[in-house]
């Protein structure tokens, strides 16, 4: 795939980037390499300096980095620039906590002493993907850089401006060269980079397709990855729940970032007590939106990340539809120039219908009315997906007891799924493994090495 800006309001090309040689990779990773010979040592107080100058830059050129998100892969400017926020807070959350999260662990044992001391251990290659150009980077870079580790990054091919950006805020922070590398490349030449004894990690944020084969990668050179993949997560809403709050948080859960978040609330499972109800104040919300330029603020319905990802939200909707599912509202393309789709809810999906088994990566509600809480659970459990998804109840411990019965990574109670600095983000089942963000996020690439004392 090429390395381009292609502005998904109307398809047109800005730039275009040539992927690096296989020269510029060997010297940037030896640059890496011996960066990290020095940065594993520097102390967290200095490694904290470096990531609190990066969130200042972000704050400071937000307006122009949001602009930059926008242009390369549409979403709405107030929410590029709350990504941009978003991001920043990453880096100072891990700028304030990582000297505690990498504390020496003390082990109760029966003589002398023992503990665990968390070390750097190399270079770790994180694939990133285009849907939170800068976000999704902050959460791989932050930890990682604050552990004592280097970075580097192979972006999506389509928002090679932001993988740069990102690259130049570390320098203009005063990053040593190596610290952290944008690297453009292919999708095929990762295979090659894994077996480079100097990369120790790789960490990937993308679809089934992509991990299998980075896990591949790095199973074959014995390397730890990380896995963060799809979602299809349930929204499910229980005859107790606040419904004006349900609603509002499906509309947002669902159809933020244009439905283009791997957390995106993608089943909506409402009891049939209030599914009527729901169905109705949901379709309300979504009727009559501003369909637009995204760079205007008062645009609420923009264009998808490209072409492509339009076209492929189509064929799944006319599939599903073809296949007996209804169409409640909208269902197919915007007569216009760019890369837009209606934002749409699907409802009598079955089995073996697309939207029922894939995810959908785009504005597609997929609407499901169950019996009750039992079918509610059953109905969620039944993918393959096991990333994320909310539960509405204003009964607390039911809620609970529901979210525990749910096979994903995570679970909300009362409000949709999102990501914060300070709570871990991942999944289970086809949807990867392993944990970005948080404490835990700090953990996935360190040596944890025991030192035991004998006092014998
Ligand atoms: O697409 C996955 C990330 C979504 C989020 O950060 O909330």
């Amino acid at each position: 795939m090429a390395i381009q800006t292609i502005n998904p309001y109307n398809n047109k090309e800005v730039k275009s980037f040539e992927e690096f040689s296989a020269e510029t990779v060997e010297q940037k990773i030896a640059q890496a390499d011996q960066t990290y010979q020095v940065w594993k040592s520097v102390p967290v107080k200095e490694r904290s300096k470096l990531l609190m100058n990066v969130a200042s830059i972000l704050r400071k050129r937000k307006e122009e980095l949001a602009k930059l998100i926008t242009l390369e892969m549409g979403k709405l400017i107030a929410q590029s620039e709350a990504e941009i926020d978003m991001c920043a807070s990453v880096y100072e959350y891990y700028a304030q906590n990582a000297a505690t999260f990498l504390e020496d662990k003390p082990i109760e044992v029966k003589d002398g002493k023992a503990f665990v001391r968390y070390t750097p251990i190399g270079i770790i290659l994180a694939v990133e993907p285009w849907n939170y150009p800068f976000n999704q980077v902050a959460r791989v870079a932050a930890p990682n850089i604050m552990a004592g580790n280097v970075i580097m990054v192979k972006h999506a091919s389509n928002v090679p401006q932001c993988a740069q950006a990102i690259e130049e805020i570390f320098r203009q922070a005063g990053a040593k060269e190596g610290i952290y590398t944008n690297l453009f490349l292919s999708n095929p030449k990762i295979a090659k980079i894994a077996e480079d004894p100097r990369i120790v990690g790789m960490s990937l944020t993308g679809s089934e397709k992509a991990g299998s084969s980075l896990a591949e990668a790095a199973g074959k050179n014995l390397k730890k990855s990380v896995l963060e993949l799809g979602g299809s997560d349930p929204f499910i809403v229980l005859e107790d729940a606040d419904l004006d709050k349900a609603v509002q948080n499906a509309v947002k859960g669902r159809f933020g970032n244009m439905g283009q978040a791997c957390t995106s609330s993608k089943r909506i499972i409402v009891v049939e007590e209030i599914a009527d109800k729901f169905l109705e104040k949901f379709k309300e919300k979504l009727t009559g939106l501003k369909i637009g330029d995204p760079m205007e603020r008062d645009t609420q319905v923009g264009p998808l990340s490209s072409e492509e990802a339009a076209k492929k939200i189509e064929e799944q909707v006319n599939e599903t539809i073809k296949a007996g599912a209804k169409v409640v509202l909208g269902g197919k393309r915007i007569a216009r120039e760019g890369a837009f789709f209606e934002p749409t809810i699907l409802t009598d999906i079955k089995p073996g219908m697309v939207a029922y088994h894939e995810e959908i990566f785009g504005p597609v509600a997929s609407f499901y009315k169950v019996k009750d809480e039992k079918e509610a659970i059953a109905l969620a459990n039944d993918s393959t997906f096991g990333l994320g998804g909310s539960v509405f109840s204003q009964n607390i411990d039911r809620a609970i007891e529901v979210a525990s019965q749910i096979e994903t990574g995570m679970i909300f109670i009362n409000e949709h799924a999102a990501s914060r600095p300070d709570l871990p983000f991942g999944g289970t089942k086809r949807s990867g493994y392993g944990r970005e963000l948080s404490e835990l996020g700090i953990e996935e690439f360190v040596n944890k090495k025991l030192i035991r004392i004998s006092d014998r």
